[in-house]
């Protein structure tokens, strides 16, 4: 698709900045039937676009990063997909960069057209970064990483996501794990090292994340990675300040909480939605 003609700035360096200027917190903008019933709204397209652009309006002028997950507007079809862009759209123009939460992975030719539909300055869903699966190989996202380095953008890939089941596979062993090893290294290790090599040498910080949940306790896993974390599971399902503190230590500075359910039950009170990241900002300072 689209060829930028000069260097844009990569990802992980507008992400570093907007942190410092804004706070860690990101607020996913998650449009749950259940709570679209909460907000006294229909659970129909109308509803869907005032739920998400209330929550833009409360959140986005104020968040460093949000992150609408897809599939509660591709629930309504192209009318929903419709709101999406303009989530992205409004989101954006209030200073927010937007994370879409796709969790895309596919054999290499496809995943060209997921970095097109994302990446691409050019698409109507063009965003900052998106999250991507590597569980059909880490290579298999070649072409996303490629099309977010050509323009600017960011991908953060699943490592120890924040559900119970995670672990049967993330904590598996590979089986190609040096010359003559028999032991393999853990997917969600591997993961990281991928990233690692990604993001070798990028100051201030590298354009390639790692998703790890709030939620997972503690892990042995190298975090130093030179790139972002996404750390959901803040909030609705159990983590907290302390959490992030203790899962990312010294990496705690590279790392974005992210909430959904927890602010968006305080709408449609833009107020009070705004008064939580403002709270939740402030906690995650002291760290
Ligand atoms: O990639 C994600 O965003 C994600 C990864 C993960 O490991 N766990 C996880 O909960 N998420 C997403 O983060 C959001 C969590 O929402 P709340 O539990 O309502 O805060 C949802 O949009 C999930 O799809």
């Amino acid at each position: 698709m689209s060829t930028p003609t000069s260097r844009p700035t990569p990802f992980g360096a507008r992400l570093h900045t907007a942190v410092e200027q804004r706070g860690a917190f990101c607020v996913g903008i998650d449009p749950h039937a259940a709570l679209l019933h909460e907000w006294g709204l229909d659970d129909d397209v109308a509803g869907l676009e005032r739920f998400a652009l209330t929550v833009v309006e409360a959140v986005a002028p104020l968040c460093s990063v949000v992150k609408p997950q897809s599939a509660f507007y591709e629930r309504f079809g192209s009318r929903g997909v419709a709101v999406l862009e303009r989530v992205i759209a409004e989101s954006r123009a209030a200073g927010a960069l937007v994370l879409l939460d796709v969790k895309r992975g596919d054999i290499g030719s496809t995943s060209q057209a997921y970095a097109d539909a994302y990446l691409d300055p050019a698409s109507p869903l063009a965003s900052d970064a998106i999250t991507a699966s590597p569980f059909l190989g880490f290579g298999s996202l070649d072409p996303m990483v490629e099309t977010a380095e050509r323009h600017g953008a960011g991908v953060f890939v699943l490592a120890l996501t924040s559900n119970k089941e995670g672990p049967e596979v993330q904590h598996a062993l590979t089986a190609d794990h040096g010359e003559g090893e028999t032991t393999g290294e853990r997917v969600a290790d591997r993961v990281l090292s991928h990233l690692a090599r990604l993001n070798a040498g990028a100051e201030p910080l590298g354009s390639f994340g790692a998703v790890v949940g709030a939620t997972i306790g503690s892990t042995s896993a190298d975090l130093a990675f030179n790139g972002p974390v996404l750390a959901p599971g803040f909030g609705a399902q159990g983590g907290t300040v302390a959490d992030i503190a203790r899962i990312f230590g010294a990496q705690a500075r590279h790392v974005l909480p992210s909430s959904s359910r927890e602010v968006l039950r305080l709408g449609p009170d833009v107020g009070a939605m705004a008064e939580a990241v403002r709270r939740t900002n402030d906690a995650l300072a002291e760290l």
